[in-house]
């Protein structure tokens, strides 16, 4: 790999059984490779032994490279000087605002902004990646974005597309998960310590707060696919906090160590055939035995993201009568060894391979001690949790609809239409404008209820901004698929087929309804936004 070579070298390799080429002074052996390209052999012959840079970008974004890098790459040119990272320029301390405004500035932000960070494309990332001043975010938040960033680009990203089409991540990646401790770090709380001995390596737990944990959705939503979020993230994120919010403490210390590590998966099941948003409306049954030791469970559950490989299933059932309402709702922890439990993976739309599944409960025979909270006192124990998956909902939603922008932004520079780049074409930046207004206002109102929940109780935070997060939900999803369709505009055939340029673009849209559909939909959301706020209006005093 760290061979050098000369430009004469390298173009004495120009021939089909000895095929080389130069890409941004990197030289890659292609001879084997060329059956197997997809753009042909042919376009490659005509490049053989020469700079093929100018070609290379033109027809491939820069995952290419990750990919295939080790296995094709033999050396560098000898005139290659050894590649340091640039030196983003520092940032100046924050000056002070004229007039009133310049208390609030300096008592609200810190000292210095950070400094910049990644692509540095306007509204690519959130502004603070910019060196924009925030009083959220401090250096402990800037260390842990680049450790998720180096390994979602190495690790994630270049790979996402494939596990996409196999409809299934490497177990090792969840395992890593778990190993690096972000699985511990997605549950809405201090970080657990006590279940778990890993340790995120850039953040103490002493230190982790839910802005780290909106760090790290973000950061794993950079690859650009909602299957492999919801693969790693989607059931434990869920799943895992009433357990450990509202569970028997023996049950836990039980089950959630080997969860934490990525060795055991837990799932919601509360979706139904039958009732999805109307959760107090949802018939599978579960029924005391007359020694009061065990519940028999039998019903159905459709639509469980991660089912089919999971360990442990925290399922809404009823206990009370069929008319009891949400009065009759529980929660238990179903584990798959105590037997009864299938699993079926259903086909959809998009996300892929986060494992969507159905699910049926015969005769299971559950322990008493696997209630999560009290018996008919599910709802409450529901209703805490939508709130964190809602939260999780949006950071990816409006990660993703950054991704299809920045995506647009760099494919727009490069391509030509009637003798001018994308991004001359007035059309285009309008586009782009459109997006980007939606991105970033979306990501204020995240950060500004982020930072509200971190200072309610949870109960009040329920309560309270149920209705601004229920509006935040439905914004975010229309923002993604705003992005996503005038992404695909801007790249037209690019994001029709699958893969290659605009494969990002293509595979998000793909995965939009599995955002604006669950989680409570973009209609029972907007609905929910205004009733919920008016009752808080009203406790509060509101004059009408
Ligand atoms: C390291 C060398 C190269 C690798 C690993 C590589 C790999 C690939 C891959 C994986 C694709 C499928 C689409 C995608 O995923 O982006 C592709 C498509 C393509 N490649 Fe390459 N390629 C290389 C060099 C080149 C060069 C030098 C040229 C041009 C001279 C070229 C021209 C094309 C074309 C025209 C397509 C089809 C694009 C489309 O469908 O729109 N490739 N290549």
């Amino acid at each position: 790999m760290s061979k050098s070579f000369s430009a004469a070298d390298v173009a004495s390799h120009n021939k089909l059984e000895n095929l080389y080429i130069i890409v941004d002074e990197d030289v890659y052996d292609l001879t084997t490779f060329q059956d197997e390209h997809p753009g042909g052999k042919k376009i490659l012959t005509r490049v053989a032994g020469k700079d093929a840079s100018k070609q290379f970008w033109k027809y491939h974004n820069d995952g290419i490279l990750k990919k295939y890098k080790a296995r094709l790459q033999v050396g560098s040119l000898d005139t290659k000087k050894s590649a340091a990272p640039p030196t983003p320029p520092p940032s100046p301390p924050a000056e002070p605002m004229p007039g009133n405004a310049a208390k609030e500035v300096v008592d609200h932000t810190h000292e210095e902004a950070l400094d910049p960070f990644g692509g540095l494309i306007p509204f690519a990332d959130p502004s603070w990646y910019q060196g924009f001043h925030s009083p959220y975010f401090d250096e402990s938040h800037a260390a842990l974005r680049e450790e998720i960033r180096a390994w979602v680009s190495d690790k994630v990203e270049p790979f996402v597309g494939e596990w996409d089409e196999a409809r299934k991540v490497p177990n090792e990646i969840y395992k890593e998960m778990g190993t690096r401790g972000y699985l511990a770090g997605l549950m809405g709380m201090h970080y657990p310590t006590e279940y778990t001995q890993n340790r995120i390596k850039s953040v103490p737990p002493e230190k982790w707060d839910l802005f780290h944990e909106l760090l790290v959705t973000d950061e794993l939503s950079r690859a650009a696919s909602g299957g492999f979020v919801w693969n790693v993230i989607g059931g434990f994120g869920i799943g895992c906090p009433p357990l450990v919010k509202f569970g028997k403490k023996e049950v836990i210390k039980r089950v959630v160590p080997e969860i934490l590590n990525g060795d055991k998966r837990i799932c919601l099941a509360i979706t139904e055939p039958d009732a999805g948003s109307d959760v107090a409306n949802l018939t599978c049954e579960a029924k005391l035995t007359p020694d009061g030791k065990h519940y028999i469970v039998n019903g159905e559950k459709k639509w469980i993201t991660n089912g089919i490989w999971c360990d442990y299933f925290t399922t809404a059932v009823r206990t009370g009568t069929p008319e009891s309402g949400m009065n009759g709702i529980s929660v238990l922890l179903i584990e798959r060894s105590m037997g009864g439990v299938s699993t079926r993976k259903m086909d959809c739309q998009g996300v892929w391979s986060s494992g969507t599944t159905y699910i049926t409960f015969e005769d299971v025979q559950v322990p008493v001690e696997n209630l999560i909270g009290k018996e008919n006192k599910g709802f409450k124990v529901i209703m805490t949790n939508f709130n964190h998956e809602r939260i999780g909902i949006i950071i990816q939603c409006l990660r993703f609809s950054r991704v299809c922008y920045e995506e647009c932004i760099k494919y727009s520079h490069k391509r030509r239409t009637f003798g001018k780049k994308l991004i001359e074409h007035p059309v285009i930046r309008l586009k782009l404008a459109h997006m980007a207004r939606q991105i970033e206002a979306s990501y204020s109102w995240l950060e500004s209820i982020i930072h509200q929940v971190s200072h309610m109780p949870e109960e009040m935070a329920m309560l309270r901004l149920g209705g601004p997060i229920a509006g935040l939900k439905a914004q975010a999803t229309v923002t993604f698929e705003f992005c996503a369709r005038e992404a695909s505009q801007i790249f037209g055939g690019l994001s029709y087929s699958r893969g290659g340029q605009g494969g990002k673009v293509e595979r998000l849209y793909r995965d939009v309804r599995a955002y604006a559909i669950p989680g409570g939909s973009e209609e029972i959301m907007l609905d929910l936004s205004i009733r919920q706020s008016l009752k808080v209006g009203q406790a509060m005093g509101m004059k009408l």
